[in-house]
């Protein structure tokens, strides 16, 4: 067990960390903390869930001159909602020291963030788009930034964010402190180091399986037309505290919540297509406990952090393992429990074998969800209400009509016709959902190797700021950096404790050659 005061952090910040509720710190928390308080470039990779934004925001705000009301630290994040949830975290740990972070991100009023930014933001958390947008007009000026942390780097790469971001960085000081964060690290993010990032450390929180243990996962082979009954006997079943459902694409997320709502489900859809103002509505409602369903594309799969969030539905299957890894991790977050379950088509089975394979963890099979156990998964909720009514002890207006009742009925018949009345019988009004294609059996390039080229190309993923299939990577060369060449060649892969210390790529094939 390591404690923050252990990691040699400041009074104010102890405080900070302290009235957040943290005790002690995670495995990523502990290793990263100190390397990165040295200034150490480094890659920071932990399954979902286990505090990467404060092992990367507590030394950035330790490292921020609070007197400086210039712009120090710099956070990009893929989505907009994530740039928010990081903003609201960094304002969190940085509140004793008074570090004030400004998040900026695109369909939010361009006036209003440019006034923001002159009350002087110590660092601003951003979506790439909205970043360049703000440099373009000369209203964002990072020139004094000293510390930039690319969280989901790898989802950056695949939105297509590559050109921007090296936009971005070419107006930021080259000696400067940089830090990349996921839960998944795939091969391409060796070059993105190699661009960025000098000498760079590879920190690692090895684990067996690359997805949390506490989060229960199961599969269902389902025809495309048996999907919105097996999901909503399913939710009947579960009677879930807050759940996420994924689906593909922006239609399918649309027609999913309004058939949702049909059958007597609260649920708001989530996609790139929404005015920001309706996205932000409906996170809102749906961290309140307002609505129980959220429905939504890939662009609430990484790194939201919400409280309460008991079940994933994947009614579509990930387009990839990492997908899958993110989706999942909405759930048994912070050592919680979780459960996550996936829809197949029957040819699709060979993408639950590779995500299998890749997440070294296997998944089991549960049969279609009957009718029968829907109605059954009901009663128990409602016996657990009646039972909890009935711990309360607050029936004294009802108990002369009881006893009147059971002086004429018997008592079984009584209950049962109670628990009839009180029991959500399973909805059966009809509904058409537009037929989506199974997903295409695609070989991954260099998939044993964990790695491969996973470009999504067209894949419509109503991402944040996701520019229609737009690849716009470049291969090989790296116009942008001036000064970091050579980079990530020496760069070294540590885990420690729970974790192995491994040599990169390049210091293994010096080792061979030795
Ligand atoms: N040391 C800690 N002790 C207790 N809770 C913590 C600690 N560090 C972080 N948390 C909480 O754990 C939750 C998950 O943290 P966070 O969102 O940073 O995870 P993550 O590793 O970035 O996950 P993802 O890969 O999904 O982005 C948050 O609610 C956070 O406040
Ligand atoms: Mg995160």
């Amino acid at each position: 067990m390591t404690t923050f005061s252990e990691l040699g952090l400041s009074p104010e910040l102890l405080k900070s960390i302290n009235n957040m509720g943290f005790e002690e710190a995670t495995p990523i928390q502990r290793d990263t903390i100190p390397t990165a308080l040295q200034g150490t470039d480094l890659i920071g990779q932990a399954q979902t869930g286990t505090g990467k934004t404060a092992a990367f925001g507590i030394p950035l705000i330790e490292k921020i001159d609070v007197k400086s009301r210039k712009i120090q630290g710099i956070v990009l994040a893929p989505t907009r909602e994530l740039a928010v949830q990081v903003g609201e975290e960094l304002n969190k740990i940085g509140q004793y020291k008074g570090i004030k972070t400004l998040p900026i991100y695109g369909g939010q009023s361009i006036v209003r963030q440019i006034k923001a930014l002159k009350g002087g933001p110590h660092i601003i958390v951003g979506t790439p788009g909205r970043v360049i947008d703000h440099i373009n007009r000369k209203t964002l000026k990072l020139e004094d930034v000293h510390t930039v942390v690319l969280d989901e780097a790898d989802e950056m790469l695949n939105m297509g964010f590559i050109e921007d971001i090296e936009t971005i960085l070419e107006n930021v000081p080259t000696e400067r402190h940089t830090m990349l964060f996921s839960a998944t690290m795939p091969k391409q993010i060796q070059k993105l180091a190699e661009r960025f990032m000098k000498d760079v450390l590879i920190i690692r929180v090895k684990a067996s399986e690359m997805t949390v243990k506490s989060i229960e996962q199961e599969y269902v082979e389902v025809k495309e037309k048996q999907k919105f009954d097996a999901l909503t006997r399913l939710l009947d079943i579960h009677s879930p505290e807050l759940a996420i459902i994924f689906g593909r694409t922006k239609r399918r997320v649309d027609e999913l919540t309004e058939a949702l709502n049909k059958r007597g489900y609260s649920a708001e859809g989530i996609h790139g297509d929404l005015p920001q103002n309706k996205r932000d509505m409906v996170l809102r409602a749906f961290k309140n406990n307002t609505i129980e369903v959220l429905v939504a594309t890939d662009v609430a799969a990484r790194g939201l952090d919400i409280s309460g969030v008991s079940h994933v539905y994947n009614f579509d299957i990930p387009q990839d393992p990492e997908s899958y890894v993110h989706r999942i991790g909405r759930t048994g977050r912070a050592g919680k429990t979780g459960y996550a379950i996936t829809f197949i088509t029957p040819r699709e089975i060979d993408h639950l074998y590779t995500i299998e394979k890749i997440t070294k963890r296997k998944i089991n099979k549960r049969s279609v969800p009957s009718l029968h156990e829907a109605i059954e998964g009901q009663q128990k909720m409602t016996i657990e209400k009646l039972l909890n009514v009935m711990e309360e002890g607050d029936m004294q207006a009802y108990k002369q009509t009881a006893m009147e009742l059971l002086e004429e009925h018997d008592s079984v018949s009584l209950l049962s016709a109670a628990l009839k009345v009180l029991t959500k019988e399973p909805d059966e009004t009809p509904i058409e959902l537009t037929f989506e294609p199974p997903l295409a059996v695609k070989k991954r390039r260099g998939e044993q190797r964990g790695g491969g080229d996973r470009r999504r190309g067209n894949y419509n993923r109503g991402g944040g700021e996701y520019r229609g299939g737009g690849d716009r990577r470049r291969s090989g060369g790296r116009p942008g950096d001036k000064s970091r060449s050579g980079g990530a060649q020496g760069s070294k892969t540590r885990s420690t404790g729970d974790m192995s210390y491994r040599a990169s790529k390049r210091v293994r094939e010096d080792k061979k050659a030795r």
